[in-house]
């Protein structure tokens, strides 16, 4: 019998009924395919909302590309939740201050918890450091690589906790009221403001909304109404009912998403085995469950719920664009745009009555300088014609200049297209769906050019590259730790969990969200996201379980590290260890790069293969027309190797299949 008190020991014992010829049999069979290895394995890791699941969504994107198309549709839902979840951010700690823009504009009866019970949403910050939804913001000098600094966090948790509850019971009334309240929106919009029925005045500045200067709040309110009914819809359809969940987990029919798998095999989670993982619906006790509440049949929920957003669409429109709004989330230091699955920019595209997530394939806006593009260089009135033309000693005639100077300014304008035209957004990329529970997601791709670099003898499995990703929950619900301690020792036991998957793996990615530098853990208030990335880095470089497996670090969520920055925001605040050096994004990076370099030096027992991108995975690759202009090579300068996370994902997959045939001697 086992005595050890130690999470590695007792998660790495056999279940008591597993003779060690069954455990070997079970291993060989994952492992091996006609006496090969059939897949290479990564696995993706890192701590809550560092950007796994759209790491994984890239993958998908890019190499099971007409799959992850056809499940676009299934992305909405979890779009517009996103959507609400954003509208209701919290917008300062403290019941009495407590706000959000979304609770702003619910009447009291609504928000017992959520919002001020006066509609004048000016007040004082008490707290040098606001917080967000994504979990809150550090108090300064916490995080230090040194790993000897005790963080003293201020305490940034606001009591938000308006639950949808309520809003199932008041939806008959809701929906009476509805009329009435987007009538009433509506006139604002008229630029005739309805007399302030409290008498409120705007906290914009006079003439800043276009209407004078009061804001109708209780009208918005009104209007905002229906909004609580469709969340609960939502919520039915997509969030568990483990107790603290809030945000999406589910994803109803996907073969691709978290929710499912794509290859049929077992799973060995903490001791046991879950067995029939495959395509289709996944098992019910491995996945989460939608809550209790019975959801109405998606086809009924998707007709009430879409346009009932769109209608709702002026009244979050004017709230989010509102100046009085947007100062009081400035003073309170909430970044509502830092967060996780913001949509609040695109209201007026996401809660269209026909609204379809977009996959980023090439948009009108995109194509015609495309055509441009090509129309240029395969013209006979090429650039090399133009100069021949002017070169040329006979007398000059201008008209067959003209088709040149044409195609010349069109080059000009596709050289500033990825300037003027942002590329196409991928909705499904920045959607935020948590990943709940154990592994949920397997999927294999496999890579043409790998396979033909594969020797003729060699199965067609083997010359294919197969990622197997599976994400943990490293986060909540699980790591309500209330001392640093206990977070470390929770710490030391969720990567315990990850121990059993990782002897059938051949590289480890792991996500450093370095933006998050001022930020805390929204499980754990008391955690800096930046040390506890640290911490886990540490662990897992140090392990030596793990000792034989490749790392590729991607230090991720740079384009948000570089607009804070920007914003003002100094590293040295929250890393002391950064000292006097310059407060730029380079300068930043390249810091935050040397340092976790450093830990693998210092903490990997044997040497091995490790690669360290600055990477932000929501953000796309121009496309191809584009990525040698001179604006595109600019920007891509700028983000350093940011903008290239195709370029990125594509090189990890190549390094780690040429690797992996290595080993087998077939290359
Ligand atoms: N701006 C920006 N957002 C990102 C980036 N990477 C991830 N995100 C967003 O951050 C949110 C969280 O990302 P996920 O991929 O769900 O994170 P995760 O690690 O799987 O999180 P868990 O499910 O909690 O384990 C999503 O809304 C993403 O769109 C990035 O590089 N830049």
């Amino acid at each position: 019998m086992h005595t050890s008190d130690d999470p590695l020991d007792s998660v790495l014992r056999p279940p008591p009924d597993e003779t060690p010829s069954r455990q070997r049999c079970g291993r060989r069979g994952r492992r091996r395919h006609g006496g090969k290895k059939r897949i290479v394995r990564l696995l993706l890791l890192g701590q809550s909302e560092s950007g796994k699941s759209t790491t994984l969504r890239q993958f998908q994107r890019l190499y099971t590309p007409t799959p992850f198309r056809e499940e676009r549709i299934l992305w909405r839902a979890v779009i517009q939740l996103n959507v609400l979840k954003s509208a209701r951010t919290p917008a300062g700690p403290g019941s009495a201050a407590s706000a959000s823009t979304l609770a702003l504009a619910a009447p009291n009866a609504y928000t017992a918890h959520a919002g001020p019970s006066s509609p004048s949403y000016h007040g004082a910050d008490p707290y040098d450091a606001g917080y967000n939804s994504a979990g809150g913001y550090a108090s300064p000098g916490c995080a230090d690589f040194g790993g000897t600094s005790v963080p003293v966090f201020r305490n940034g948790v606001g009591d938000y906790a308006a639950g949808p509850s309520g809003a199932l019971a008041y939806h008959y009334q809701l929906q009476q009221q509805m009329q009435h309240a987007q009538a009433q929106s509506q006139s604002r919009f008229a630029n005739a403001p309805p007399p302030i029925p409290n008498g409120v005045r705007s906290s914009s500045p006079p003439g800043a909304n276009g209407s004078g200067n009061t804001i109708p709040l209780d009208a918005l309110k009104l209007a905002l109404l229906p909004l609580r009914h469709v969340e609960a819809l939502l919520i039915a359809r997509l969030v568990p009912t483990a107790a603290g969940e809030e945000e999406p987990a589910y994803l109803p029919g996907s073969t691709l998403a978290s929710t499912s798998t794509g290859e049929p095999g077992d799973l060995r989670v903490a001791g046991r085995e879950v067995e029939g993982f495959g395509c289709g619906p996944p098992p019910p006790h491995a996945l989460p469950s939608p809550s209790s509440a019975s959801p109405p049949p998606s086809d009924a929920a998707d007709a009430q719920i879409q346009p009932t957003l769109h209608a709702c669409f002026p009244a979050m429109h004017a709230l989010w664009a509102d100046p009085g709004v947007r100062e009081v989330l400035r003073t309170r230091k909430v970044r509502v745009e830092e967060g996780p699955g913001l949509f609040l920019d695109d209201l007026e595209r996401v809660t269209g009555p026909r609204y379809l997530p977009t996959d980023g394939a090439c948009s009108f806006a995109c194509a015609f300088p495309c055509f441009l593009f090509l129309l240029g260089a395969f013209s006979p009135c090429s650039p090399p014609t133009l100069a021949r033309s002017l070169s040329s000693p006979a007398p000059r005639s201008y008209r067959p200049l003209l088709p040149s100077l044409v195609i010349a300014l069109s080059s000009l304008i596709v050289d500033l297209m990825p300037i003027l035209t942002p590329f196409p957004t991928d909705d499904v990329l920045r959607a935020r769906l948590k990943t709940v529970g154990c592994p949920s997601t397997r999927s294999r791709w496999r890579s043409p050019r790998a396979a033909k670099q594969a020797p003729s003898g060699a199965s067609s499995t083997l010359g294919g590259v197969g990622v197997g990703a599976v994400r943990m929950a490293m986060g909540a619900p699980n790591r309500n730790a209330a001392t640093l301690e206990l977070t470390r020792f929770f710490f030391l036991f969720f990567l315990a969990t990850w121990v059993p998957f990782f002897d059938d793996v051949d590289a480890i990615i792991f996500l450093a969200p370095i933006a998050g530098f001022d930020q805390v853990l929204a499980e754990d208030k008391t955690v800096n996201r930046l040390e506890d990335s640290v911490l886990l880095w540490k662990a897992v470089c140090s392990n030596k379980l793990l000792a034989g497996v490749d790392l590729v670090l991607f230090l991720n969520k740079c384009d948000i590290l570089e607009k804070k920055l920007e914003g003002g925001v100094r590293l040295v605040r929250y890393v002391r260890s950064y000292a006097d050096r310059e407060n730029t994004f380079e300068a930043v990076s390249q810091y935050l790069r040397s340092e976790f370099s450093a830990i693998h030096r210092e903490y990997s027992p044997n040497p091995r293969k490790f690669y360290a991108f600055l990477t932000s995975v929501t953000v796309r690759s121009p496309p191809l027309p584009f990525l040698f202009t001179w604006s595109a090579i600019l920007m891509r300068t700028r983000a350093q190797d940011t903008a290239t996370t195709g370029g990125i994902i594509a090189s990890v997959r190549d390094m780690v299949v040429r690797q992996h045939l290595k080993q087998l001697k077939l290359l």
